[in-house]
């Protein structure tokens, strides 16, 4: 089944403010979040694989769909719901002969060459890589802005998620450009709360989603 992507939460331990990251994604998900990531950049592979059993644990009973961040072997290990890949990452061929039927590949588009490259693949999002400039991925790609974003909508028959400096103010456009859903590091996880947070923001969303149809 496509999982619901309208409120993408994209894990960030040094966003979370010191807080713990698990008891964060539980608040996000309580609040409305529907899709989580697990994004661990510092972690070596046994902590990873560690974390990810934790998280896909507290995510089974609200029935929200992990995907892992990079690592197709921790997924594997994990039995996750799938992967997010960027360009630099496992090519998608690879990942989708690896991985068994049914799991989610999540891809990152920079450029409008790639955008049409992935026409033909199976893929459960495109990601637009970033909407804004941000923050909180210091090498991300030129951003596609809001022009940009039509360009992708107009282009591809995939479901499109927006990333980077996505929030309350930011969302409404982006969602009125053509985007699906909207994945979030700091919006949630340097929010004084995640859980009201995530409640503000995916009423937002919905809403937004609504007044488009
Ligand atoms: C939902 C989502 N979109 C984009 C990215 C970025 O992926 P990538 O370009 O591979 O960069 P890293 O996140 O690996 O630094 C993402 N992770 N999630
Ligand atoms: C993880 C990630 N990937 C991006 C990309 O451009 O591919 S931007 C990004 C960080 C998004 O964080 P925030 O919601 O705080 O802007
Ligand atoms: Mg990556």
């Amino acid at each position: 089944m496509e999982p619901n992507l309208d409120l993408y939460l994209v894990t960030d331990e040094p966003a979370c403010l010191g807080r713990d990251l698990l008891e964060v994604v539980e608040e996000a998900v309580r609040g409305g979040a529907t899709l989580v990531q697990l994004r661990e950049k510092t972690l070596d592979t046994r902590a990873f694989v560690e974390r990810a059993t934790r998280l896909k644990e507290l995510l089974r009973p609200y029935g929200v769909p992990l995907l892992i961040n990079d690592r197709l072997d921790v997924a594997l290990a994990v039995d996750a719901d799938g992967v997010h890949i960027g360009q630099s990452d496992m090519p998608y061929a690879r990942v989708r002969q690896l991985l068994p039927p049914g799991k989610l590949i999540g891809l990152s588009v920079e450029t409008p060459e790639q955008v049409l490259e992935a026409e033909p693949w199976d893929l459960t999002y495109l990601a637009v890589s970033p909407l804004y400039a941000t923050p909180s991925k210091t090498d991300h790609a030129t951003p596609w802005g809001l022009e940009g974003l039509r360009w992708v909508r107009q282009h591809s028959r995939h479901r499109l998620v927006v990333i980077g400096g996505l929030n309350a103010a930011t969302i409404p456009e982006a969602i009125a450009h053509g985007a699906d859903g909207v994945a979030v590091i700091s919006a949630i996880c340097s929010a004084p709360s995640p859980g009201e947070a995530a409640q503000v923001l995916y009423q937002q969303i919905t809403h937004s989603l609504a007044q488009r149809t």
